[in-house]
């Protein structure tokens, strides 16, 4: 046995070395009386690092909760520290490695993302991992296999002190740093920061983009770092990494999840369900089924329609279709572009179109749902705050934009799409934030154009055309703010929504300014005069 530690310890028998590390040893182990397999977590009791002091402490704080390993029995037999835990399967960081791919693909990673829920079981239990890495996390055993588990809670910390139920305090002395070099957050690892639940969260992030970048995250490339020199470099260019370069060609969901941790406050609380449900529905977009299991090696993926099967159309049928759309007097479609400001607006009767289908937007995911009283925008309700996926409601959006029929119905949706942003909490426009404006500047100039869309996934690099600095988005954004209140016609509108959608797009964080917002709260002001 290495080291000399016994072949027993307590009432385990140790039997193949697992793995080891910095502070000590795992080894399989069996109950001599029982014969059940577990873990043995074996330390030296003078270790300059006693983690399994600290281990043995975290442990119960942390029992019964799924992904949470059990402790079985600890104690210290010579000079030799143990912990019997659950034995458990192989780490991400070997099934990474064994794949013998350049990155993993999205349905593993959104899987591993939705299992995040192990920092909020943590984090609720009032502790802190503080050393995130796929080294500690691992897969259960069968009949457990799908399930991620959390492991190492060597450097875990209670983060509400027990006596006065304070959060921990925040300091400005900068700190030795605690954690990993590939994955602790910039602000701990770089800056010396006291880690709270943002940063835990901030670890799993960069977990999920290195997982998905072909090579892993740049700062990991060339391994372990040896001298001083080395590790300087390493925290330099994981400071300077901007989140759209090291996220770019993935999903957006990733570089937002970044973004969002690093502007969480020291003690604020992470909203865990709104990322859980984002990476959900992503999964969803992309046809991954049974996303609540990590399942390795991925399943193929079941090729399956979105859309009911549409029924056969006879070449009959298509005939009279033609025919129809040909008697079709398409000139009459209104444009809002070229209404009048002949009659003015009567408040308390519904403004003309408004009775033939209510805009009273569901918020609450359900298509079907909301309320079918008719009656002017001035009534919106304004909701309660309903956990529905960002997407959605913003597709839920620019579909009302594309059925708005008058101004009023317009400024009424644009009113909404500012306040839900403000609401999100996540002011960075996302696909479907600028697919809303490409819808409304297509309403405003005439609904008839085709327009280009501002940025998608797979364009954004050419639409963008670069980032531009800070202040000239500043600059734009105040001017369109200005003129949003003098426009004259729905034309005039449409443009300055062009310009918005360009500057915002062109910026590096595409997120919606207090001038932007107040940009978008006058054109749903300056659409009701103009109706
Ligand atoms: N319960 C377990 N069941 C099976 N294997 C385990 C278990 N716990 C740990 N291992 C294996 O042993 C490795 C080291 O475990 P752990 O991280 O707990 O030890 P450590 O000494 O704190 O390591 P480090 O120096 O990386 O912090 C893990 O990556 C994993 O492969």
């Amino acid at each position: 046995m290495s080291n000399n530690i016994p072949r027993r310890l307590g009432n385990y028998w140790l039997d193949e070395l697992l793995g080891s590390g910095y502070s000590g040893s795992i080894f399989r182990a069996y109950n001599v009386y029982t014969g059940d397999c577990v873990a043995l977590k074996v330390q030296d009791v003078n270790h300059e690092c006693p983690t399994n002091r600290y281990e043995e402490y975290i442990y119960p704080l942390l029992q019964g909760a799924e992904g949470m390993p059990t402790l079985w029995a600890s104690g210290v037999q010579g000079k030799w520290h143990y912990l019997v835990i659950s034995l458990l399967g192989a780490s991400l960081e070997n099934i990474y490695r064994k794949s013998g791919k350049r990155a993993m693909d999205l349905r593993s990673v959104c899987s591993i993302a939705i299992q995040i829920t192990r920092l909020q079981t943590m984090h609720n239990r009032e502790v802190l991992h503080r050393d995130i890495q796929l080294g500690n996390c691992v897969v259960g055993r069968p009949p457990n296999e799908t399930t991620i588990y959390m492991i190492d809670f060597g450097f875990s910390k209670r983060y509400i002190d027990p006596y006065s139920r304070r959060h921990i305090p925040d300091s400005k002395v900068k700190r030795e740093f605690l954690g990993n070099y590939w994955f602790t957050s910039v602000g701990v690892h770089c800056k010396g920061k006291v880690p709270s639940r943002r940063d835990d969260l901030e670890a799993a992030a960069l977990m999920f983009i290195h997982l998905l970048t072909p090579g892993g995250l740049p700062w990991t490339r060339n391994g372990v770092p040896k001298t001083e020199e080395q590790h300087r470099r390493i925290k330099c260019a994981k400071e300077a990494a901007r989140p759209e370069d090291l996220c770019r060609g993935m999903p957006s969901e990733f570089e937002e999840f970044l973004r969002y941790c690093r502007r969480l406050k020291f003690s604020d609380q992470p909203d865990y369900e709104r990322w859980i449900d984002e990476f959900r529905e992503l999964a969803r977009e992309n046809g991954f089924t049974d996303i609540d299991k990590f399942i390795w090696p991925p399943p193929p993926l079941q090729l399956r329609s979105l859309d009911p099967p549409r029924p056969a159309v006879t070449p009959s049928e298509m005939e009279n279709v033609l025919h129809d759309l040909a008697k079709l007097k398409l000139n009459n479609r209104p444009i809002l572009a070229e209404r009048t400001n002949n009659c003015p607006p009567q408040l308390d009767k519904p403004p003309q179109g408004f009775e033939k289908k209510t805009e009273v937007i569901d918020l609450s995911g359900d298509a079907s749902g909301g309320s079918t009283e008719p009656g002017p925008p001035k009534k919106m309700i304004l909701r309660t705050p309903v956990r529905v996926k960002k997407a959605t409601r913003l597709e839920k959006l620019r579909l009302s934009v594309l059925d708005a029929t008058n101004n009023v119905m317009l400024s009424s949706v644009i009113a909404e799409f500012s306040i839900f942003l403000k609401e999100t909490g996540s002011k960075t426009l996302t696909r479907e934030g600028f697919a809303f404006l490409d819808a409304l500047y297509k309403q405003l100039a005439d609904p008839s154009v085709f327009a280009q869309p501002m940025r998608t996934r797979s364009s954004v690099e050419e639409a963008s055309g670069g980032s531009q600095p800070a202040h000239v988005k500043l600059g734009v954004v105040a001017r369109l703010r200005r003129e949003v209140a003098t426009a004259q016609s729905n034309r005039m509108l449409a443009k300055l929504v062009a310009d918005f959608g360009v500057v915002t797009n062109k910026s590096s964080t595409r997120t919606i300014t207090k001038d932007g917002f107040a940009f978008l709260d006058g054109l749903a002001a300056r659409l009701k005069m103009l109706q």
